[in-house]
C-alpha cells in the first residue's frame, strides 16, 4: 500500500566509507521497535551498505530499486511470508525476525526457494545468543525430567503468543522427549475453562505474560521428584539481537534454502 503524503523510500548510492564490494542490505519494517535498532547496527557493520529503509506505506518495488541484495524483515506476523516471496523471487536473500511462521509457510517457502537456486532465507525466532543456546539446553536437558513447562514474559505491545521463541523451544523439547520415548508431563488437570494451563505446543505447556518493563524473557522449567532446573534468558536490551542480525545477513549469501534457527550458522560446539 502506498502513501502519496508519506517520504519516499530511501534508496542511497554508496555512502562515504563504503566500499562496491559492500554488501546491500535493505530493513524492512524499519522504524518499529526492532527494525530502528537493525538499521542502526547494519550501519555501523563493516562491510555492510544499508540501502533502504521500508514501512509498511513502501512499496516493495523499493527493493529492487535499491538494488539490495539482503533484506532483513522485523515487520508483522500477517505480510513476513508475502515480504519473503517477493525477495526471493527477485533474487534477494532474507534474513526474517518476525515471529508467527508455521509449519506450512515454512514449507510454502522451502518450495519457493527450489525454484530460485542460490537465494537463501533465514528464519530465525530469536536472534540473541543466549536464547540460541536457551533453546538448546531445554532441548538437551527435555529427556531427563518427568515434567516440562515453558513460560514467556514480553512487553505488552507485543502482538502474537505465544512468543516464537516459546513456540520454536516447545517444538525442540516435545521432538527430543519423543526421540527418547518420554511420555508427556503428568497433568490432573480435569477442568481448565478458563485456559490457566496456558498452549500446549506439541505437548509442552506454554504461559505468557505480558507486562510493562520487559522486554523479552523465558523459563524452561524441568521437575523430577525433588529437584527442578530452571533455564531462563533474559533480553534487556534490543541490542541483544543485533550480533545475530548482522551475523545472518553476512551469512545468508552463502547458505542458500532455508534455514530454520540462527544455530545452523553457529559452531555452539555441543
Ligand atoms: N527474531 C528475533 O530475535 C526477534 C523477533 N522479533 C519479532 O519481530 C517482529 C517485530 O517486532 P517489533 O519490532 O517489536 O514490532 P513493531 O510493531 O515495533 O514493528 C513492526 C514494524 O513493521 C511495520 N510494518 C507493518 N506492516 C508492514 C509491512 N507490510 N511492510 C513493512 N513494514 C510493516 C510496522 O509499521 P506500523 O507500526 O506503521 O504499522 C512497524 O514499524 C515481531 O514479529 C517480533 O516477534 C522481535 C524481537 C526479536
Ligand atoms: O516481540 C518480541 O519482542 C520478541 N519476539 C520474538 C519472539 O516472539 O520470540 C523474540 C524475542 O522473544 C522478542
Amino acid at each position: 500500500m502506498t502513501d502519496s503524503t508519506a517520504p519516499a523510500p530511501q534508496p542511497s548510492g554508496p555512502a562515504a566509507g563504503t566500499l562496491p564490494s559492500d554488501l546491500r542490505v535493505a530493513v524492512l519494517g524499519a522504524r518499529g521497535r526492532m527494525g530502528s535498532e537493525a538499521v542502526q547496527a547494519v550501519r555501523r557493520a563493516e562491510g555492510l551498505q544499508l540501502v533502504a529503509e521500508l514501512d509498511h506505506e513502501d512499496s516493495l518495488e523499493a527493493l529492487v530499486t535499491a538494488g539490495a541484495q539482503v533484506v532483513v524483515d522485523f515487520t508483522v506476523p500477517s505480510v513476513t511470508e508475502g515480504n519473503v516471496r517477493f525477495a526471493v523471487e527477485h533474487g534477494i536473500h532474507c534474513v526474517v525476525g518476525t515471529t508467527g511462521w508455521d509449519e506450512e509457510g515454512l514449507a510454502r517457502t522451502e518450495a519457493l526457494l527450489a525454484q530460485h537456486p542460490g537465494v537463501g532465507v533465514l528464519v530465525a525466532p530469536n536472534f540473541s545468543i543466549g536464547a540460541v543456546l536457551a533453546m538448546r539446553f531445554s532441548a538437551q536437558a527435555a529427556r531427563f525430567f518427568e515434567s516440562v513447562e515453558i513460560v514467556e514474559l514480553h512487553h505488552p505491545d507485543k502482538v502474537d503468543a505465544p512468543s516464537g521463541t516459546a513456540a520454536r523451544t516447545a517444538a525442540l523439547v516435545g521432538e527430543a522427549r519423543r526421540a527418547a520415548g518420554v511420555g508427556p508431563s503428568p497433568d490432573a488437570t480435569k477442568q481448565d475453562p478458563d485456559g490457566a494451563r496456558g498452549a500446549v505446543v506439541d505437548g509442552v505447556h506454554v504461559h505468557s505474560v505480558r507486562l510493562r518493563g520487559l522486554v523479552a524473557h523465558q523459563e524452561t522449567l524441568l521437575g523430577n521428584l525433588g529437584e527442578q532446573l530452571t533455564i531462563r534468558h533474559d533480553s534487556f536490551d534490543r541490542i541483544s539481537f543485533m550480533t545475530g542480525v548482522v551475523l545472518g545477513v553476512r551469512e545468508v549469501v552463502s547458505h542458500p534454502g532455508l534455514t530454520h534457527g540462527l544455530e545452523d550458522y553457529l559452531d555452539l560446539g555441543l
